[in-house]
């Protein structure tokens, strides 16, 4: 029997990324750096405090379970430095590694699809401009074939900080709020009630055909709901418009050369613009999501790809520059995984890893360029050192050959 789960922890960089400096990020190191502020009393949350998804923490950074599986030793392998305040376990059962990317972007679709075997090696477009970032034809198009009364925004933005400014002029106005970041994205923030979820999906829909020809990765729909700017807040119904993959993954492989399952948990399924996925299963939160991992690993047959990301990471800590609320985030995730272990069967293979960085410490709000953790079990890895990945399509590559399918064209086994 054949059962593999990828476990995408989004936003978990490990520091060291060898092309770091062509980003502006030499010496971003998302792990490295919440570990230090951990040791450093920075990143308590105490006295009632709790993070955005309801944690609270203090101390040194606490993730015995990952620890375990190799965590803290491909850091150091990483970027030359045990993590501060950490200790290496003497007992590792994992086989771990740290690969870099090859892809020329630091955002999400480039990194999944590169963990699948399809790394993205042209360039995406990208808005550049802060302010007026997009193109007046191209706001014009959209405003007539969406029949908006006018956007918002139009400018780089941080999510949460855009929503505080612009929320309540789009409540009064009905026009949406467009935004982008450095990342190849088309962002449209509308309330889910004042607005309609529906509408924001027609919207975003107009939106991904008329940016095609900008050859931009992704439009996401960001609903929120609220009433003033300290109380909006943006939902689980956010909704991810990706373009296809330029080559078949290996999610593509398995389901149509093995007829294998594909399970998608999360927006797993939007990043891979649904291609090769057979099963589609929605949670909010890491703990729902992690719930829903359990739920489908019990269900697997032969052939099934059970692939999780978990968004809160990045999206509610990372660009929010959160340190204590994403160290509180991984430890919450660290308790959860002996029931993970415990459930998996003998020759089930489990990978756990990340699509970029998003160093809570660094400056701006965007993505890290890093290297990613490889932490696996299972399928008759010996524990130990797996070294240095070229590529994260080394993933892909050991899926596609412990499934069976053709090879990857990018990537080498590690199995
Ligand atoms: O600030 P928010 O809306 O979370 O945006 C972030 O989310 C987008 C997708 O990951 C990125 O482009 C980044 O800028
Ligand atoms: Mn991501
Ligand atoms: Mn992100």
């Amino acid at each position: 029997m054949k059962r593999a789960m990828v476990l995408v922890l989004d936003s978990f960089g490990i520091g060291g990324a060898p092309d770091a400096a062509e980003f502006g990020d030499q010496g971003a190191d998302t792990l490295g750096s919440i570990a230090l502020a951990c040791a450093e009393g920075r990143a308590d949350l105490i006295n009632g405090d709790v993070s955005s998804t309801g944690n609270s923490r203090r101390g040194p950074l606490m993730l015995p379970n990952l620890a375990k599986l190799g965590l803290f030793h491909a850091h150091l392998a990483s970027t030359g430095q045990v993590a501060a305040g950490m200790s290496l376990p003497d007992t590792v059962i994992g086989s771990y590694g740290h690969a870099q990317e090859i892809s020329s972007g630091k955002d999400t679709p480039s990194g999944h699809w590169e963990l699948a075997g399809v790394p993205v090696l042209f360039d995406w477009g990208y808005f550049l401009e802060t302010e007026h970032s997009f193109p007046s034809s191209l706001v014009a198009d959209l405003i007539a074939q969406a029949k908006l009364p006018g956007i918002l925004g139009n400018c780089h933005a941080s999510g949460t900080t855009i929503l505080e400014q612009l929320g309540e002029e789009h409540v009064r106005t009905g026009q949406p709020i467009c935004y982008t970041s450095a990342d190849s994205v088309f962002q449209i923030a509308a309330h889910e009630q004042h607005f309609g979820l529906e509408r924001l999906y027609e919207v975003c829909e107009v939106a991904r055909e008329l940016l095609m020809p900008y050859n931009i990765a992704r439009v996401i729909a960001r609903p929120f709901l609220g009433q003033t700017p300290t109380d909006f807040a943006r939902t689980g119904n956010r909704r991810d418009y990706s373009i296809t993959p330029p080559a078949p993954t290996v999610l593509d492989k398995l389901a149509t050369e093995r007829q294998g399952q594909v399970v998608s948990i999360g927006k797993i399924a939007d990043i891979y613009a649904h291609s090769g996925i057979t099963k589609k299963v929605k949670a909010t939160g890491t703990n729902a999501l992690f719930d829903a991992s359990l739920a489908e690993l019990a269900c697997a047959g032969d052939n099934t790809l059970i692939m999780t990301n978990f968004v809160d990471f990045d999206s509610s800590f990372g660009h929010r520059r959160d340190i204590a609320g994403y160290a509180a985030e991984l430890e919450a995730f660290d308790r959860r995984l002996p029931e993970l272990l415990s459930a998996l069967k003998p020759n089930d293979l489990l990978i756990l890893t990340a699509d970029h960085g998003c160093d809570p410490s660094w400056p701006g709000t965007e993505h890290t360029r890093e290297q990613v953790p490889v932490l696996c079990i299972g399928a008759g890895l010996t524990a130990g050192s797996l070294g240095q990945r070229d590529t994260f399509a080394d993933i892909g590559q050991s899926l596609a050959q412990y499934f069976g399918t053709s090879p990857m064209d990018y990537g080498t086994s590690f199995l």
